[in-house]
């Protein structure tokens, strides 16, 4: 594929990688396999998403019969309704010196310290404000939170693991002590019990942050798992996943857990009885192989756990990132390599129902063009947004029910409020007059917002 570069650009040079687009396969024998069912190899994988490596650049008839193939296989599996879910996204704290190159949520933290002067644009929320927030999203209806952090290094799992950290001599922590700060995050544990208002189902700790939350101990994945559960932690987000494999994340996350780390926290979270989502954020410096291998990996952690309930496509914004600014990249994803990202997760992904379009990446009218190419999820209300927004993304921080019915219903599909483990469903009338969420223990079906 001579429009795939060789190399990418790094600040001090360029790396090559290892895995290339390249395949034994042909494009007519994967699409043939995708059509009748039979489970798709890595090659198979990468002819699909390139629409064969016989050619250059994308075949657009090729690219049709991907994407139909992926509609007819959404249609067998869950057939033609479209889910939602009412929830609001309440993130902790902005502070993280992870440095991840795509991403700009983060503040550097000593920026939060008592000791600095200047203003910054970040934000640490105690748990008392992370209560006061999802009680008035419940109060209009919610019944999902959805909460992911930057590492602040004064956050510990809970008081033990803060009278480690605060006694060892080890300077490679990570760990400062919040009074030191202007704010206190508290421990995780007080900020997921502060945000459990409720029936609500809390959705938090991505393995990066088990891993922030486990460091300078011996604890395994399931200990910390199973503490954040006793304090109510209902699901896992499956982010932090990026691409799974090593050599993208260490050009554009080298401080983060590698691949088996995050398998092996996501695992340990499906063992102590958690469900998860699970996402692949692409888009920038990776190939179609290592779009290939990293779903391999989602499907066989699949296998192994049946416990991730939907597969979230994570399309890189790149406006305002490092990875950008430094020329590293160009853009982010064609719409083209949207498409056959969402079709070829379907094609692949045998073993798990829902794919979710992602209005926040796509907007609206390339959402929905997604819930023709194999996607049957569109996401949740989230009522705030600020991780793809600070990285130059302008489609918003909400949807209502009544333009998720408008929208849904204008591509002939039913609209379906869900529970976040997809067991609990609605169908929408679109002509009711009441057109708010009723599946929560405070969803009596008001509007969320004019
Ligand atoms: C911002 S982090 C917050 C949670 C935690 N710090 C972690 O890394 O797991 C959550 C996810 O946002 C996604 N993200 C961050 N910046 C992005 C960008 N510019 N475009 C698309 N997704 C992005 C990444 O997939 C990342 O894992
Ligand atoms: N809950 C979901 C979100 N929430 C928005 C994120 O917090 C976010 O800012 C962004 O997606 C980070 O990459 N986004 C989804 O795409 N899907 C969700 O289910
Ligand atoms: N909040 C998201 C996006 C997301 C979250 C949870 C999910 O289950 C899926 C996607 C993030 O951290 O990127
Ligand atoms: S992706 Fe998460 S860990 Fe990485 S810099 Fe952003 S907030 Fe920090």
């Amino acid at each position: 594929m001579p429009d795939v570069p060789e190399t990418v650009g790094t600040p001090d040079g360029s790396v090559e990688f290892e895995h290339r687009p390249t395949t034994a396969q042909s494009f007519e024998n994967a699409l043939a396999k995708a059509r009748n069912g039979t489970r798709l190899t890595v090659d198979d994988a990468v002819e699909l998403l390139t629409t064969g490596t016989d050619r250059d650049g994308i075949d657009h008839y090729r690219k049709e019969q991907v994407l139909e193939a992926a509609d007819r296989r959404r249609a067998e599996v869950v057939g033609d309704e479209v889910t939602f879910v009412a929830n609001l996204n309440n993130n902790v704290t902005t502070a993280c010196n992870t440095g991840c190159l795509f991403c700009n949520f983060k503040d550097r933290s000593e920026q939060f310290r008592s000791d600095y002067q200047e203003d910054h644009g970040g934000f640490t929320k105690t748990p008392s404000e992370s209560r006061e927030i999802v009680r008035d999203a419940l109060d209009r209806g919610i019944y999902e939170v959805c909460s992911v952090s930057g590492l602040h290094p004064a956050l510990a799992l809970d008081d033990e693991h803060r009278e480690i950290l605060e006694t060892s001599d080890r300077g490679d922590l990570n760990y400062r002590s919040p009074d030191e700060y202007e704010k206190d995050p508290a421990t995780y544990c007080e900020q997921i019990r502060a945000m459990n208002v409720g029936d609500v189902h809390l959705h938090s700790m991505t393995p990066e942050e088990a891993y922030h939350a486990r460091r300078g101990t011996d604890w395994s994945y399931e200990e910390v798992y199973g503490r954040l559960q006793d304090a109510g932690l209902d699901s896992v987000p499956g982010t932090a996943a990026e691409i799974l494999v090593d050599e993208v994340r260490d050009v554009i996350c080298p401080g983060k857990i590698g691949t088996d780390e995050w398998l092996e926290a996501m695992e340990a979270a499906a063992s102590v009885g958690l469900d998860m989502t699970s996402t692949m954020m692409y888009g920038h410096v990776e190939n179609e192989r290592h779009r290939a291998l990293h779903l391999q990996r989602i499907r066989d952690l699949q296998d192994r756990t049946g416990a991730i309930t939907e597969f979230v496509p994570l399309s890189f914004v790149h406006e305002e990132t490092p990875l950008y600014e430094r020329g590293m990249v160009e853009s982010g994803a064609t719409v083209d390599e949207d498409e056959l990202l969402i079709a070829v997760s379907r094609l692949f992904l045998d073993n798990v129902d829902h794919i979710q379009s992602s209005w926040v990446k796509y907007g609206d009218t390339q959402g929905l063009k997604m819930l023709t190419c194999g996607a049957d999820d569109f996401m949740g209300t989230i009522l705030s947004e600020e991780i793809t927004k600070r990285a130059g993304g302008d489609y918003g921080e909400f949807r209502s029910f009544q333009e998720y019915a408008d929208m849904i219903t204008a591509i002939g599909r039913t609209p379906v409020e869900r529970s976040t483990d997809y067991e609990q469903r609605r169908a929408i009338d679109p002509d009711a007059d009441v057109l708010g969420p009723q599946l929560g223990p405070q969803a009596d079906g008001t509007p969320l917002l004019d």
